[in-house]
């Protein structure tokens, strides 16, 4: 036999108004049913006698005890005995029994109850049947009492189960008061039959018809109009007929009150439950909907045919509620299942969807006609929306710029910012899109404009500032993203360079700065011309022959950057062919293909930034190369003019540089340089800058060595200590080139290892280690270079100490100028000024606050035992003797004029033993 709390489990019950219940000392969970039915109508504030019948165990005997007046009279009574309750009287009979009725005559004596309660239930659970009409009765006696306890005016509360009776009930509800509502309050569990009926205003009849409270009259199976005649003669002679239509009709009416329903039945006989289900699907398909609706008490959505029709595009959560209780639908929630059945039978194909009404067929043209500008008009509203949200965006990205910009500004004035990265920045923000920019992408649309094209280029210059012209603005929004999404792949390459120049700035200033003792950067010139003394003999010509041929046999990096280069230029085309396409599908293919039509063009013109940086890159990129040779050999050297560099013609450093030129032509030219440019860079003249900005642009033939160095020394590396051993050997003569190029020759290299086995060459590489020797100095110079390293701060700390020197900079400016204030002024004698300037020194951080510290005799209760009592903060510990001489000192001070400033100017002996403490 199961447990009865597993009995409650298993059905469910433990929910969250029992849990309440126990929580709030209620003694049931129907305690909240009263609570609630109370909210919605009211009826026990003003109450100052209330009958609870069958009320054990007495939740709502504890409610109506809190919610009446003080001093109320409340009475409950059940088949089994309640335990006390305060403020109610409580016993145990039938309400059946005429006991009960005298007992509750004898509790009242001549009061009379406002409302009277009823929230029994028979004991259910053997035949359904039988208990639903034993709900029924005992709703019938109930009201029996009701009525003869109840004063005018008075509520009945009673509970009543959808059952076959149930609409005979409530049209006997309806004849004995004015008003009459079934609710099913939320604490009321779904899945129970039950709901509760709340009768208001009671209308007292003097004198009532016993059968109106005869069950086996009230429950005849009779048809209520054939009745009527009966009910008429009843109820104080009135016209009751439509009375009884409603209450037969209740539920049905509601949707169509005109409209004669059938006879609702409640549950047919031989059925065992009060709670009936039906699936989704059912509902949907069935031809009867308002009866089905008045039939079951749920839709559900459980079984695999229904789920579907829980779709939520569909079937939204207010449906679902409804569906979930359909004994308490709404006029609106009426209409909404049925909107809702209707939308799923369309969707099935059961309905079609309605069209005009066949009468108006003449008219039908016109509302044709009216449907169409309804939806023009929804598209009209759409394309709004749509452009506002656009407008909202590019303004919040036009904000965003702005406030970037403003950051930056700030931190320049801060001197967060390096000059290198302010020149970023604005670099940033010209190819980002800022204005810097699209003034250049104006200009070349003022051309076409000039050359008679119909461009809205100049429109868009001054879309900026006027936000209200929205077509304008999104043409231009456009346009922009369209000349954005073109750049993107330009200014990747733009920012390698920027960052490229930026190592070679840096390797630049660190050469300038180890000018005299860079040990690291390689060979002399001395060596290198030793070296190359036959090459240098070798003419020009033959030289730069030399070298393509060399350059174009074993340069295969540089031919992988050119096909590299050439395979993002494809892309890019690519990407541009699809903007294209893009912009012809959406309707502005002309001005956008004119505008790239353009930029293929004019080749030649170098006002126009975007075009030039398309043009001819492959051939002046091979110009420059060949002229760079051409400009390197060293018959050139010395020649007025020509860079300083061109004495470093080591071999290796002339191949390298000569890679490096050709990634920085390759470079120049894409970003829109002409080749003279690079003709000027690769002969090694300075072409004049245009401005400050242009020349640290450009200018970076210098840097080249330095960033073959920096990146040979990072490659080869001189970051182990062997690497630092050789080099140093190198620098100090040591060793020479050939030594090193000798140690290579070693059993090691230049060996077949195609026999070789695979496991030996493994265990070979595993275990042989080149023997370089290693230097003392060099492993001290590597770990001098990494605590140099650790000894940086990060970049952010930097910052942080950059600003706070910054502030006390400031204030110390303006305590200075406040002292100098001070010190002018005649009004004040001397000592004041030095003590006026000593606060505001101290106050701008200038003069560190002296700590005092206090002097402590070690003696007696202080000797040795830590901090002495009473005292606070620092302090020192002396001998008597120490104290007497500090005394004495200060005294000798001042007898000499001068003026001790505090205790510790003079500082007294210490013993040993005794260290200042904190
Ligand atoms: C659901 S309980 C009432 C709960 C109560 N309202 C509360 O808040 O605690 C139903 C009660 O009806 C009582 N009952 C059923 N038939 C009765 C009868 N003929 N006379 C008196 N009480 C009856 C049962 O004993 C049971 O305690």
């Amino acid at each position: 036999m199961p447990k009865k709390h597993e009995k409650k489990t298993a059905k469910g019950r433990l929910d969250k108004f029992y849990h309440l219940a126990k929580q709030q000392g209620f003694r049931s969970r129907a305690a909240f049913k009263l609570v609630q039915l109370n909210k919605k109508f009211g009826f026990l504030e003003s109450a100052r006698c209330v009958i609870d019948l069958c009320a054990a165990p007495g939740g709502w005997l504890q409610v109506a005890s809190k919610q009446m007046p003080p001093n109320s009279l409340i009475v409950g009574v059940d088949l089994v005995p309640i335990k006390p309750i305060p403020r109610c009287i409580t016993f145990a009979e039938d309400i059946n029994s005429y006991k009960c009725r005298d007992q509750l005559r004898a509790e009242l004596k001549d009061w009379k109850a406002d409302a009277v309660l009823h929230d029994g239930a028979p004991n259910v659970g053997t035949a359904w049947v039988q208990d639903a009409y034993a709900q029924s009765e005992l709703v019938l006696q109930s009201l029996k009492l009701a009525v003869e306890f109840l004063a005018p005016g008075g509520t009945f509360v009673t509970k009543v189960f959808r059952s076959k009776d149930y609409n005979n009930l409530l049209w006997v509800f309806n004849q004995l008061f004015k008003k009459v509502e079934a609710t099913k309050p939320p604490s009321s569990r779904n899945v129970s039959a039950e709901i509760f009926v709340v009768c208001q205003e009671f209308k007292a009849p003097k004198r009532i018809d016993p059968k109106f409270l005869d069950p086996r009259h009230v429950f005849k199976d009779l048809d209520p109009v054939a009745d009527t005649a009966l009910i008429q003669s009843t109820v104080d002679g009135k016209n009751s007929a439509q009375s009884i239509k409603i209450a037969s009709n209740a539920v049905a009416n509601v949707f169509e009150p005109e409209k004669k329903r059938r006879k609702r039945e409640g549950y047919d006989e031989g059925e065992t439950i009060l709670f009936k289900a039906i699936g989704a699907k059912d509902f949907i398909e069935s031809q009867d909907p308002i009866s089905l609706l008045g039939t079951f008490n749920e839709i559900q959505f459980k079984r695999d045919e229904d789920k579907p029709f829980a779709d939520p595009t569909k079937t939204d959560d207010n449906i679902k509620a409804c569906c979930s209780d359909l004994k308490v639908l709404g006029k609106k929630d009426f209409r909404n299942l049925l909107k809702w059945r209707k939308i799923w039978r369309e969707d099935m194909g059961i309905e079609v969807p309605a069209n005009h009404p066949s009468k108006e067929e003449e008219e039908g043209k016109e509302k044709v006609e009216v449907t169409e500008m309804d939806e023009d008009e929804a598209i009209d509203q759409e394309l709004e929306r749509l452009q506002s949200e656009k407008d909202k965006r590019s303004r919040k990205e036009r904000r965003r710029r702005n406030e970037a910009r403003q950051k930056k500004v700030l931190k320049m004035q801060l001197s967060m910012t390096t000059p290198m990265d302010i020149g970023m920045d604005v670099q940033d923000e010209a190819l980002h899109g800022g204005e810097e920019f699209f003034d250049l992408v104006n200009g070349g649309a003022h051309k076409r404009v000039a050359a008679g094209e119909e461009a809205g280029s100049s429109e868009s210059e001054q879309s900026e500032g006027e936000e209200s012209e929205e077509d304008d603005l999104e043409a231009e929004e456009r346009r922009k993203r369209q000349l954005e999404a073109e750049m993107d792949g330009m200014y990747e390459e733009y920012q390698h360079k920027v960052s490229e120049r930026d190592a070679k700035h840096r390797a630049r200033e660190a050469r300038k700065k180890n000018e005299h003792n860079d040990e690291w950067y390689g060979f002399t010139k001395d060596k290198d011309e030793e070296d190359e003394g036959e090459e240098s003999e070798e003419g020009g010509y033959e030289l730069f022959n030399k070298r393509k041929e060399v350059e174009e046999t074993y340069d295969t990096d540089d031919e992988e950057d050119d096909a590299e280069e050439r395979e993002e230029e494809e892309e890019r085309e690519e990407a541009r062919r699809a903007a294209r396409e893009a912009a012809l599908d959406r309707g502005q293919g002309p001005n956008f293909e004119d505008h790239d039509v353009q930029m293929e063009d004019d080749e030649g013109d170098v006002e126009n930034l975007v075009q030039s940086l398309e043009s001819g890159k492959d051939k002046d990129a091979r110009q420059s190369r060949e002229a760079a040779i051409w400009f390197d050999n060293p018959l050139f050297k010395g020649m007025q003019g020509l860079d300083a560099d061109d004495e470093d013609d080591d071999e290796e450093e002339e191949d390298e540089e000569d890679d490096e030129e050709e990634e920085e032509e390759s470079d120049v030219s894409e970003e829109g340089e002409d080749v003279e440019m690079s003709e000027d860079e690769a002969s090694g003249t300075d072409s004049p800058p245009t401005d400050a900005e242009n020349e640290d642009q450009w200018r970076f033939e210098d840097e080249d060595q330095d960033v073959i160095k920096q990146k040979k020394i990072q490659e080869k590396g001189l970051t182990t200590a062997e690497a630092i051993s050789l080099a140093s050997q190198l620098v100090n003569r040591e060793k020479s080139k050939s030594d090193l190029i000798d140690d290579g020759f070693t059993k090691q290299n230049f060996v077949d290892k195609s026999d070789l086995p695979q496991w030996f060459l493994d265990d070979e590489q595993h275990h042989y280690k080149p023997n370089i020797p290693v230097t003392k100095e060099a492993v001290q110079a590597l770990a001098a270079r990494q605590r140099a390293l650790d000894a940086r701060p990060i970049k952010k700390v930097a910052e942080a100490k950059a600003r706070k020197k910054m502030r006390a900079m400031k204030q110390l400016e303006s305590a200075r100028k406040k002292a100098e204030g001070i010190s002018d002024n005649v009004d004040i004698s001397e000592r004041e000024k030095a003590a006026n300037i000593d606060k505001v020194l101290r106050k701008a951080g200038a003069k560190q606050k002296e700590r005092k510290i206090q002097v402590v005799v070690a003696g007696g209760s202080n000797k040795g035992k830590g901090r002495p009592k009473g005292v606070k903060g620092r302090y020192r510990m002396v001998d008597s003797r120490g104290k007497k001489e500090l005394r004495a000192q200060k005294r000798r001070d001042k007898a000499a004029g001068k003026k001790t400033t505090s205790s510790t100017s003079r500082k007294p002996r210490i013993p040993n033993g005794y260290g200042g403490r904190n």
